[in-house]
């Protein structure tokens, strides 16, 4: 109930979660050999921010890409290299996901990735696509999707690789697996 309540207010969610966080910045970075291609545009915000709580082993991820948190390549780089980060600390045992943008969880698959680009940088793309749910659904820590806001498509998808979801009790607020409407079929694997 109380995680249901602060969902209600995004503050209330990492005041929470973060009344004594620090962030882990002793872990030596060990990058999956398919995130190695993409630096870090260190012009640009983060995307990605994490709160640990090494009291509680709980860290907290915000998405925070605006507009919608579209999944672009960068995006989902960040987010991988600090899943992988976490998951390096044996003393982190919980991760939950969440929107730092008003209304939205994430839009899904940043759609200007899929259009206009060489073979290579789709190649990229829908390998780190992959990387995340890979990632996220054979994580060892306990993973749970804080869902506050719309979640549509791939949005849905990254909700579904976590052990939990938790949805803001909004009427406005849809989650879903849409993306055939746009043609986009998930492939076998
Ligand atoms: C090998 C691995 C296999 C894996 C299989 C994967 C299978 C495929 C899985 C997923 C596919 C996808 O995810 S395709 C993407 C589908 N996403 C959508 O259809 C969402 C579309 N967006 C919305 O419904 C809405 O934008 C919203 C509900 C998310 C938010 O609505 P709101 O009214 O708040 O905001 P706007 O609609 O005005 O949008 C603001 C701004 O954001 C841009 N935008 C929105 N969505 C995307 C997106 N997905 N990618 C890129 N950009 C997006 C939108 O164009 C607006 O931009 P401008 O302000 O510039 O107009």
């Amino acid at each position: 109930m109380a995680l249901r309540a602060a969902l209600r207010s995004r503050s209330g969610l990492s005041g929470l979660l973060s009344q004594r966080s620090s962030c882990s910045s002793d872990i030596r970075m060990c990058v999956s050999p398919l995130l190695v291609p993409q630096e870090r545009n260190y012009s640009t915000p983060p995307k990605i921010r994490v709160e640990f709580d090494q009291s509680t082993g709980v860290a907290v991820m915000h998405m925070q890409s605006p507009p919608v948190n579209s999944l672009s390549l960068d995006f989902l780089t960040e987010l991988c290299i600090s899943v992988e980060k976490l998951e390096m600390d044996k003393s982190c045992r919980g991760l939950i996901i969440t929107s730092a943008q008003p209304k939205v969880f994430s839009a899904g698959l940043d759609i200007t990735e899929m259009y206009g680009k060489s073979p290579e940088h789709c190649g990229a793309f829908w390998r780190s696509v992959q990387e995340m749910w890979l990632k996220l659904y054979g994580s060892n820590m306990v993973t749970i999707a804080a869902i506050n806001g719309s979640s549509p498509a791939g949005g849905c998808l990254m909700a579904m690789t976590c052990d939990y979801r938790i949805m803001a009790d909004n009427p406005r607020y849809n989650i879903g697996l849409n993306e055939t409407q746009l043609g986009i079929v998930a492939p076998f694997w």
